[in-house]
């Protein structure tokens, strides 16, 4: 009897459900895995902003760390709202202690509003500690501008920053492109420790509803790595299962709203061929 793949995320609950935790398990149940998670912090959240923020002790993740360790076969995770050192330092130590392959770290930093779901001083912590044991890092733009120090501007200075990334220890990285200023598409692009890149396009969706976007992308990589899809096209599958849920509003709340983890499934855009994904070699 063939079972259904376990994932993992290691990530902050956002009370508005379209981020963090609630984003990443519906993301698991919409592409056919099975969810656990460990609650990194708690965030009163709504579309609107973060109104308040209460992190989890690194006593409480380190033992929901371990009664998910000494009990399922992860086969791929994410991790996303880490907020402090020692959150990274206890959550490195499980993914070492219980030899958790295909991990996917979404370095969440600020959310749209502003605040800041990561300390100053855990950047760092993430860089020595977590960024080595990534098989996929998913920075937005101003998040790789805030891991290597530089500004992308265009593709020259992305792929460097792509490359700084990986000298961190990384084996590949995204940069993910919703941040950019391209009014017509929306660009991921994707460099390995082996050289080879890949640019992931799609069109640009003029939308309110994009809160969680990172989230739900990071977790559906995941998701398809844990059901062995290669990494290059767990991706793509990301970008298209990202492409549906902007595709179709929920328009839910006065503020970002958040996307809709249900189209994809439901076959109400990308795969009708509205909306394919153009992948770049
Ligand atoms: N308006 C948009 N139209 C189409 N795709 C988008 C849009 N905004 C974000 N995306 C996609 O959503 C995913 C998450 O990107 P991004 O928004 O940059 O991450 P984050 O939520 O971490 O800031 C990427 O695949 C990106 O290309
Ligand atoms: C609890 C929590 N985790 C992560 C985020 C940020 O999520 P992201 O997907 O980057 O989406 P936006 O904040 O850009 O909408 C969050 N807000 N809350």
């Amino acid at each position: 009897m063939t079972k259904t793949p376990q994932t993992l995320t290691i990530a902050g609950s956002d009370s508005g459900g379209g981020a963090g935790i609630q984003a990443d398990l519906k993301t698991f149940q919409e592409l056919g895995v099975y969810g656990t998670s460990v609650i990194t912090a708690v965030t009163a959240q709504n579309t609107t902003g973060v109104a308040a923020i209460y992190p989890m002790s690194a006593e409480s993740v380190r033992e929901q760390l371990t009664a998910i360790g000494s009990d399922f076969e992860i086969s791929a995770l994410k991790t996303g709202m880490l907020f402090d050192p020692e959150i990274i330092k206890e959550t490195a130590a499980a993914i070492q202690q219980f030899g958790w392959n295909k991990l996917v770290v979404d370095p969440v930093m600020i959310a749209k509003g502003g605040a800041s779901l990561l300390q100053q001083e855990a950047v760092e912590a993430l860089k020595i500690h977590l960024l080595p044991l990534a098989f996929l890092v998913t920075p937005n733009i101003p998040e790789a501008q805030a891991l290597t120090g530089i500004a992308i501007t265009d593709s020259a200075s992305r792929h460097l920053a792509a490359q700084r990334i990986l000298s961190m220890g990384a084996e590949s990285v995204v940069i993910k492109g919703g941040h950019g200023k391209d009014p017509k598409y929306a660009e991921d692009y994707f460099l390995h420790s082996s050289g080879e890149s890949v640019l992931y396009r799609s069109s640009r969706i003029a939308t309110m509803q994009t809160h969680g976007t990172g989230c739900t992308f990071a977790a559906a990589v995941a998701a398809q790595l844990a059901k062995g899809e290669e990494l290059q096209n767990a991706i793509c599958t990301a970008k298209e299962f990202i492409q549906a849920a902007l595709r179709v509003p929920l328009n839910i709340g006065s503020g970002h709203g958040p996307t809709n983890h249900a189209a994809y499934k439901a076959d109400l855009a990308v795969k009708r061929g509205v909306d394919s994904i153009e992948v770049f070699r």
